[in-house]
């Protein structure tokens, strides 16, 4: 009896939304403690982010780390109460109090684009922010897992590994490209035109994040919708590589994503504090160290266990259109690494 009623909890968890499972994990009590921190948190994503961190009870300090205004958005969300207790640090002299100790460091820091930018023309301003924060959490927080947003991603987790080494301290099991924004809009986009109910969908995206190395595979989505024409399979997949632009030109000079996010950086975050407390089965797909194509990095569905990474997975079997998509973005996804790795040697 009791056995039975196991298994149809498991088998109804398994079958949950990211959002269901995130809202099971707010109620859920007895974890252990782990200190989070959001690095940019002032910031259009970090805010919400903060909100978002402050309502997981898997959290149990929140650190709130940015050159300004951290002081009002801990404030803020202190007074929520839930279970752990967020504080506020401002300016490079405090940096090491925001990070010592920390189990999880996401990285929101730096600025966003504006309409008729690439990713890519972040990198001027984006790669010295990183760089220098990174620095700071291999002196100051070693162990801990590192959830990267600042773009380009392509770009900016290949500079933090580059930093790592230099400090001795890279974990390539530790470092991850948060891309769970591309999964959230081809998951949205999937069950808007193939009229299947969004709570169940799943569809994996893997590459970089960044245009064409945007590479959702529609193919292995759940549930299938039969009705999908190719073409709309076409249409679906350059909407979920330009989603970011589409939030860029709607914004009309105000920023990129801030909301859609905040919501997948705390799926993910939540993801990552599952695996180290050895929930089993917690999988996502994310940008890290990989030997899934000839690429030092590349996203695909990762495994997360107590040490970060635990296994990353394979392709799974790709169409003609998704294997001539993950041709085509190859030599982009090189150079935007090689940009990254170059930046940290030289600088
Ligand atoms: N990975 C993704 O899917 C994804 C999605 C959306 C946005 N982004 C990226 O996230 C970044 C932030 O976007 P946003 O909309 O929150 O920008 P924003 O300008 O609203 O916020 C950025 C914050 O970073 C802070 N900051 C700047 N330098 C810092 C430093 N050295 N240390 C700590 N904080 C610092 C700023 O003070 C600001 O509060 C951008 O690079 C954007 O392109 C990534
Ligand atoms: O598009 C951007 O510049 C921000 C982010 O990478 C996104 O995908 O929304």
């Amino acid at each position: 009896m009791r056995t039975a009623m196991l298994k149809s909890i498991r088998s109804s968890l398994q079958k949950s939304s990211p959002s269901a499972v995130l809202r099971r994990s707010f109620s859920s009590e007895s974890a252990p403690e782990r200190k989070v921190v959001i690095l940019g948190a002032a910031g259009g994503i970090g805010q919400p982010l903060s909100l978002l961190m402050k309502l997981n009870p898997l959290v149990s300090s929140l650190s709130l780390y940015d050159i300004a205004g951290t002081p009002g958005v801990a404030a803020d969300v202190s007074h929520i109460n839930t279970r752990s207790e967020a504080v506020g640090y401002m300016g490079e002299e405090n940096l090491g109090k925001a990070l010592e100790g920390a189990d999880l460091v996401i990285i929101p820091a730096g600025v966003p684009r504006k309409p008729g930018m690439t990713r890519d023309d972040l990198f001027n301003i984006n790669a010295g922010i990183v760089k220098g924060l990174c620095t700071a959490i291999a002196k100051y927080c070693p162990h801990a897992l590192v959830n990267m947003i600042s773009n380009p991603v392509n770009s900016t987790v290949p500079i933090a590994s580059e930093v790592f080494k230099k400090a001795g301290t890279y974990d390539e099991k530790k470092l991850f490209g948060v891309t769970t924004l591309d999964v959230v809009r081809a998951k949205t986009f999937y069950a808007g035109k193939g009229k299947v109910p969004v709570a169940g969908v799943n569809v994996p995206v893997v590459g970089g994040h960044a245009g064409v190395t945007i590479l959702p595979l529609f193919s292995q989505a759940t549930p299938q919708a039969n009705s999908l024409s190719d073409e709309e399979i076409v249409a679906l997949t350059k909407r979920t590589q330009d989603g970011g632009t589409e939030v860029v030109e709607a914004k009309a000079g105000k920023g990129s994503a801030t909301l859609s996010m905040a919501y997948a950086g705390a799926i993910f975050a939540d993801a990552c504090l599952k695996g180290l407390n050895g929930v089993p089965d917690v999988v996502e797909c994310s940008f890290v160290q990989s030997t899934v194509t000839e690429l030092p990095f590349f996203a695909s569905k990762v495994r997360l266990g107590k040490n970060g990474v635990e296994e990353v997975l394979g392709l799974g079997s790709l169409s003609d259109y998704e294997k001539q998509g993950l041709e085509a973005l190859l030599p982009e996804l090189k150079s935007s690494i090689e940009k990254g790795i170059k930046f940290a040697n030289q600088s």
